[in-house]
């Protein structure tokens, strides 16, 4: 039994984690932590929860509240983790973080795209990035994981086998990608209200949305990025453009992705475009790709849960890797359809 704390378990995300931990055969969720709602029965933070788990109460994070404990995931505001990450690693626990805090590798890169200084730019280079799929053996050898971005996983998916079969040129990349309102998190706010959202479809963070800066990085490409929020609770479809580097068979792309994804648990290649529902309240992630040959272009297009593969389930996916467990345990790639 590998004992887990969670940080953040009181947000979105804990909330997920802790549905799928449920039925997870080795990791057991034990110590929860939280801010505001510190102190509160984890029944009544999130109410889907049932069985002795609604019993146990969310603390306040101290240091010492780690003893006995094997992993830790954080799941908490961009900068928390790295205040508290080198305490962690010191202690010897292994830690998957989904903050960005540790996912770009050039401290400079996070102070540009975040506003702020890193806190702990010595740590960054102890993280694996949290992609499975691309980053497997580093992430069975790591201590500490920086899981990737909900946006970035569901465009990386699609574009990384393209860009390195060639297919491609990676400095045409432009990514449309929208994403269900759970994306933003727990926190009341007037941009994610139900009347704000409901039967609206809106673009947000023109050219400056902080995850470009981990596509570019993780695709060695030139990105123009466009996040979209969709009246959806759940999932992302990213819709990827770039011209073709050569003229190709029709097939090629998605020969492409058969090849990169064989035997991969959690990506499927479809022959149609995905929709998020394929994917809703799992690991999974769908991908596709076509040739146009009248425009010289290749359409990429990644269909994930923002909560399952762009995060708890990204989560618990590496950490089967970096304790040798299966990786596929406690984790499903069907959605909830319809
Ligand atoms: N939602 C998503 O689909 C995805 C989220 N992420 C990232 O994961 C992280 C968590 O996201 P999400 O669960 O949606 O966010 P929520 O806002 O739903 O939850 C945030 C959690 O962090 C806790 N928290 C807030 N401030 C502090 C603090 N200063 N110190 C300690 N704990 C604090 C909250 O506690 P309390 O509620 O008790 O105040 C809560 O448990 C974020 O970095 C987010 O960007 C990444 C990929 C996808
Ligand atoms: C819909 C929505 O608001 N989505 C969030 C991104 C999701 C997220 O949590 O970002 P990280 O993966 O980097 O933590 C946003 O655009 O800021």
């Amino acid at each position: 039994m590998i004992r887990t704390a969670i940080l953040g378990a009181s947000g979105y995300v804990g909330g997920e984690l802790l549905r799928l931990l449920a039925r997870h055969p080795d990791l057991r969720p034990t110590r929860l932590f939280g801010d505001s709602k510190a102190g509160q029965r984890l029944g009544a933070v999130h109410p889907q929860l049932s069985g002795a788990m609604a019993e146990v109460a969310v603390e306040r994070f101290s240091d010492d509240a780690l003893d006995g404990i094997d992993l830790v995931f954080a799941a908490l505001p961009h900068g928390e983790s790295q205040k508290i990450a080198g305490a962690i690693l010191e202690r010897g626990l292994k830690l998957v973080d989904l903050g960005a805090d540790f996912r770009l590798r050039d401290p400079a890169d996070y102070a540009r795209w975040y506003g702020e200084p890193h806190a702990a730019p010595a740590l960054i280079e102890r993280f694996a990035y949290g992609i499975p799929e691309l980053h497997r053996d580093a992430i069975r050898s790591a201590q500490a994981v920086a899981a990737a971005g909900c946006y970035p996983t569901a465009t990386i998916l699609a574009v990384k086998p393209l860009v390195d079969a060639g297919l491609i040129d990676p400095d045409s990349l432009i990514v449309d990608a929208a994403s269900g309102v759970s994306g933003a998190g727990r926190a009341v706010k007037e941009g994610t209200a139900f009347n704000t959202v409901d039967g609206s479809f809106a673009a947000y963070g023109l050219l400056n949305h902080r995850h470009t800066a981990e596509m570019e990085q993780e695709l060695g490409a030139t990105v123009l990025f466009t996040p979209h929020l969709a009246p959806m609770t759940r999932g992302i479809l990213a819709t990827c453009y770039a011209a073709a580097a050569k003229p190709m068979d029709p097939d090629a792309p998605l020969a492409a992705l058969r090849q990169a994804y064989a035997g991969e648990p959690f990506v499927r290649v479809s022959d149609d475009p995905p929709s998020t529902k394929w994917v809703s309240g799992s690991n999974g992630a769908v991908v596709t790709a076509r040739y146009d040959a009248r425009t010289g272009r290749v359409v990429m297009l990644g269909a994930i849960d923002n909560l399952g593969k762009g995060a708890a389930g990204q989560m618990i996916q590496c950490a089967n890797l970096m304790f040798g467990l299966d990786e596929t345990a406690g984790l499903a790639a069907e959605g909830v359809y319809p």
